[in-house]
């Protein structure tokens, strides 16, 4: 059960529960959709959203394709409406996870976000800008992942935060837990990737043009 366990809880139940699901989408595939769907379902979320990256700081932007194609090819892999592919980042104008959690919670108070992230992502977390602080910003759901699982669980990041780790029969109370908090979700594992949706070739890469932030969106920025 998890009625016995301590865990702090903001105590407000019904606000909006909103998974926050950032990829490069280079392209998108079934694997994002997947996550997407056992986070609605075991977090018990009213949306997810698909945060469009306007680059991965860890990620060089040789094979990247352009903002607009990635956008592009998230809008088609999605197949229902609580499902919501934005373009928030450039939007806001920032490019670390961090920054966005915070300005995230600054600009929409009333929500319940989770950061939702496959295993790979817990392997590279101790590598992202203020990362003691993210996990203590915002709980976190991790989807298991072939190949990267036993990793994930062993990596710097993970040893840190076992701490905070609730069973995963737990996971729909999860949105409301007071950070730090975390779940490794159960759920069916898939191979794919868009390394190799790339390599197959069946995602003809744009060539992207270097753009500052700003003009990725020419919209209203904080
Ligand atoms: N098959 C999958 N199973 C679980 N999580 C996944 C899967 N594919 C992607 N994700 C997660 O979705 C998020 C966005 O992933 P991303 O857009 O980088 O796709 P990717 O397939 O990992 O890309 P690449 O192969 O180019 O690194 C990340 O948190 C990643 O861990
Ligand atoms: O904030 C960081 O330092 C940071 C470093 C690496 C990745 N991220 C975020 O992790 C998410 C997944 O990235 P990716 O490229 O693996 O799909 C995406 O939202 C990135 O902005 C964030």
């Amino acid at each position: 059960m998890c009625s016995g366990q301590a865990i702090p809880t903001y105590g407000d139940k019904r606000r909006m529960r909103i998974g926050l699901l950032g990829g490069s989408f280079n392209p998108a595939h079934r694997g994002h959709l997947a996550l997407a769907h056992i986070a609605l379902r075991s977090l018990a979320l009213d949306q997810v959203w698909l945060m469009v990256s306007p680059g991965n700081p860890l990620k060089a932007g040789r094979d990247m394709a352009a903002f607009e194609q990635r956008m592009e090819s998230v809008r088609h892999l999605v197949d229902d409406p609580r499902l919501v592919v934005t373009d928030i980042e450039p939007r806001l104008g920032t490019r670390y996870t961090v920054d966005t959690v915070r300005k995230l919670h600054r600009r929409f108070p009333l929500a319940h976000f989770v950061w939702l992230t496959g295993a790979d992502g817990l392997v590279t977390l101790s590598r992202w800008k203020g990362w003691h602080q993210l996990v203590k910003a915002i709980p976190v759901a991790v989807m298991p992942r072939p190949g990267h699982n036993y990793a994930a669980l062993h990596s710097a990041a993970g040893r840190y935060m076992a701490r905070w780790r609730i069973p995963s029969r737990c996971a729909s109370l999860l949105p409301e837990q007071k950070p730090p908090v975390w779940v490794f979700m159960s759920g069916p594992q898939d191979e794919i990737s868009s390394t190799s949706i790339r390599q197959r070739g069946h995602f003809r890469v744009a060539q992207a043009t270097p753009q500052p932030l700003g003009k990725l969106f020419s919209g209203e920025r904080s």
